[in-house]
């Protein structure tokens, strides 16, 4: 069987995707796999068939691959597993989890002095500007630096990195996978040790259509057991606390020997509140250790942190970000 079928791979354009696309590429043409590339171009100029999600709107970067894998354009996507709803598509699989790079999220600073402060997380006093689009690195830098000032910095990794070298901010935090993948890590970078990643960051997942088992069972042959446990763990915390809108909830999960390391948190948008947890389970318990740290921490009192975030998220919906004229 081997050989005789080509498997198309969809991808974005960023040079993230793309060289996600790539490895996972390269590692099933290692495995006798013929692949093919589909560049996908983005969605306005596309003819997509609507995925159905079975919770609300999510997967603002996958929608566009899934519509492909869908329709049958394309048989495989590869994302960066933290951007991936919690709740996959309707029709959609997960076939692999490649390994695991870093999860550290890094400081990419100008002045050394800065950072050795803002790295040692210590001075509540610190104050300076650093900048960030998440709202859980937002949450928790406050939590660190009450009087920090948090510009908001989106956009792809490049775009992103372009915005600090060109405004006066101390500094800007990325994912360390994500600038290694592109080999744009610059020297004035450093991990930050106090900093609990995104559920799944540092992690790529490859998916198929559920129906094409054929596909599937090829693409299994890239799955790395321990890291697709370790974020099953992360996954099924953050869908438990509040699904997968953007959340200031973090969770690592390490597997050691036959054991699963598991930390978590949700803070309040602010900082100031938080609710984390830390434990160790058996390696069995992978499919069910997220899930109950969720509960434990929604029944310590996390839920009203959801509870404001899914208000301010509702009230953010439904305001206009401008005046809307009156109808004629
Ligand atoms: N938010 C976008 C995004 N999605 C995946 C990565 C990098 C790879 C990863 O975190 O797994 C990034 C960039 C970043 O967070 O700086």
């Amino acid at each position: 069987m081997d050989g005789e079928r080509v498997l198309k791979i969809g991808t974005r354009d960023s040079k993230l995707a793309l060289w996600q696309a790539t490895t996972a590429a390269t590692m099933l043409q290692s495995l006798g796999i013929q692949t093919n590339m589909v560049p996908v171009k983005s969605e306005g100029d596309l003819d997509l068939v609507t995925p159905l999600y079975a919770m609300g709107v999510q997967g603002v970067f996958t929608k566009t691959l899934d519509a492909f894998l869908l329709s049958g354009k394309i048989d495989i996507a590869v994302h960066s597993f933290k951007d991936v709803p919690t709740v996959l598509a309707q029709g959609i699989s997960q076939a692999a989890v490649l390994p695991r790079a870093s999860e550290k999220d890094l400081l990419v600073f100008k002045d050394p002095a800065f950072a050795a402060a803002f790295l040692k997380g210590e001075d509540k006093t610190l104050k300076g500007t650093v900048a960030t689009g998440s709202v859980r690195r937002k949450a928790q830098i406050l939590e660190q630096f009450p009087e920090m000032h948090i510009e908001n910095l989106r956009g792809n990794v490049q775009t992103r990195m372009q915005k600090l070298q060109s405004n006066q901010w101390d500094g800007a935090i990325f994912a360390a996978a994500g600038l290694e993948r592109i080999e744009e890590r610059p020297e004035n970078a450093a991990a930050i040790p106090w900093m609990l990643p995104a559920p799944a960051q540092g992690a790529i997942v490859v998916v198929a259509r559920t129906d094409d088992n054929e596909a599937i069972q090829l693409i299994h042959r890239l799955n790395n057991e321990a890291t697709q446990k370790a974020v099953k763990v992360e996954r099924d915390f953050l869908n438990t606390l509040m699904g997968g809108c953007s959340t200031p909830i973090s969770a690592f999960a390490r597997v050691v020997h036959d054991t699963i390391q598991f930390s978590g948190s949700i803070l309040s948008l602010d900082g100031r509140r938080k609710f984390s947890c830390k434990q160790s389970a058996g390696l069995d318990q992978y499919n069910t250790l997220g899930t109950q740290a969720a509960k434990k921490l929604l029944e310590q009192g996390a839920d009203k942190i959801v509870a404001e975030i899914r208000a301010g998220a509702a009230a953010a919906a439904t305001t206009p970000p401008f005046e809307v004229p009156p109808k004629s």
